[in-house]
């Protein structure tokens, strides 16, 4: 048995915790509102974001982080991407002990463009991170809950400490696989959300399957782009930390960032959306990160600039769709074009 920290108490965090304590685990839910660890502890449950599952005793939540945190062995870190600086700003005073961190956010951070483990490695002092793992896939919390079957990835420059975590979180409802490819596990993750979103917004402009086919196709052909660029292994992003994750994502009701563009479809303001989903909706801050990563190394996404323009320059969704069809003509398979014409120069 393992004492486990869950930073976070929102859908992903709630749904972590019940994987871990049906694997027999000391799960301490840290949240930082009082209201929420009383009524996990009180009633066995977590009203706003899993309503319709009993909590186990084996999950017990904490307000105050020290109690949740000093003398765990593993510190899963489950907020919102923009909250984590904040949260391990506050966490690393309470560690006594080396942990291992792992982190289940899909985000990138605007500006510094940094993945979450830069973020982590920036954060936490070496001396007080063991490891540092990225667990990552298709996996909607309100299905991991139902205990459906779930398949994510368990990521590390360590190959041991993602072993280590894929035993931790494996059962039989929940298949951990490994992967080495970290950068390629966290722009997948972090990008998908983006698609999701531009997803989302098709159906709200009530066009159809096709139009879905085509952004996961040539979504995921600009998530190989960006992520090969930035040292991932083109061969991750056709596994389920990148097509797996992005058709979870586009399709699913349970996603937030399909929820939030069909609301933007159907012509809601970004601003009153946002306010209307009350969790978080990562894609629409790693859309401006994706923009100024495709300009930064050079590469073209159409799909996410589209989205890029809708959410941050208050282009119609519309007229963003009808510039996206309306571009020159190229070849499907361009990038294999251009690095099997490299390799015959
Ligand atoms: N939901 C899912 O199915 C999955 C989510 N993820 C990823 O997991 C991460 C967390 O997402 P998820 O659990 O869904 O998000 P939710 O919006 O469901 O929950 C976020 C939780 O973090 C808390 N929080 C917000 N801001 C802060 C802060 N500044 N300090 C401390 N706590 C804070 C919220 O508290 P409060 O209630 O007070 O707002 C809430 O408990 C995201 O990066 C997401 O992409 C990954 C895989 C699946
Ligand atoms: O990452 C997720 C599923 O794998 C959750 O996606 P949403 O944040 O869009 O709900």
């Amino acid at each position: 048995m393992k004492k486990a920290a869950i930073l976070g108490a929102g859908s992903w965090g709630t749904a972590l915790a019940l994987v871990l304590a049906d694997n027999g685990h000391d799960v301490r839910l840290w949240s930082h509102r009082k209201s929420l660890a009383d009524e996990i502890n009180e009633r066995r449950q977590n009203s706003k974001y899993l309503p319709d599952i009993g909590l186990p005793d084996g999950i017990r939540a904490f307000h105050q982080l020290k109690e949740a945190a000093e003398d765990a062995a593993v510190l899963v870190v489950a907020v919102p991407s923009k909250a984590i600086r904040e949260v391990m700003g506050e966490v690393r005073k309470h560690l006594k002990e080396p942990v291992t961190v792992v982190h289940v956010c899909k985000g990138i951070e605007p500006d510094s463009l940094k993945r979450v483990s830069e973020i982590l490695t920036e954060e936490m002092p070496e001396e007080l991170m063991k490891d540092l793992v990225v667990l990552s896939g298709p996996s909607h919390a309100e299905e991991v809950s139902l205990r459906h079957p779930t398949t994510v990835t368990s990521s590390s420059l360590n190959p041991e400490a993602a072993e280590y975590v894929q035993e931790l979180f494996m059962n039989q409802h929940f298949r951990v696989y490994t992967n080495p490819d970290i950068i390629g596990v966290e722009m997948g993750g972090a990008l998908k959300n983006v698609i999701a979103l531009a997803a989302g917004i098709t159906d709200g402009l009530g066009y159809g399957d096709n139009a879905k086919a085509a952004l996961i196709t040539r979504g995921l052909a600009e998530i190989a782009r960006l992520g090969s660029a930035m040292g991932g292994n083109p061969l991750t992003f056709s596994g389920l930390t990148g097509i797996g994750d992005l058709i979870v994502t586009c399709t699913s009701v349970h996603s937030r960032n399909w929820r939030a563009g069909n609301l933007l479809g159907k012509g809601h303001e970004l601003q009153e959306v946002l306010d209307s989903m009350g969790m978080v909706v990562e894609g629409v801050r790693t859309a401006k990160a994706a923009h100024q990563l495709a300009e930064k190394y050079e590469v073209k996404m159409p799909i996410a600039e589209a989205l890029y323009q809708v959410l941050f320059h208050n282009q119609h969704p519309k007229t963003a769709v009808d510039s996206l069809m309306g571009r020159g003509r190229t070849h499907e398979m361009e990038d294999l074009v251009n690095i099997m014409e490299n390799r015959l120069t």
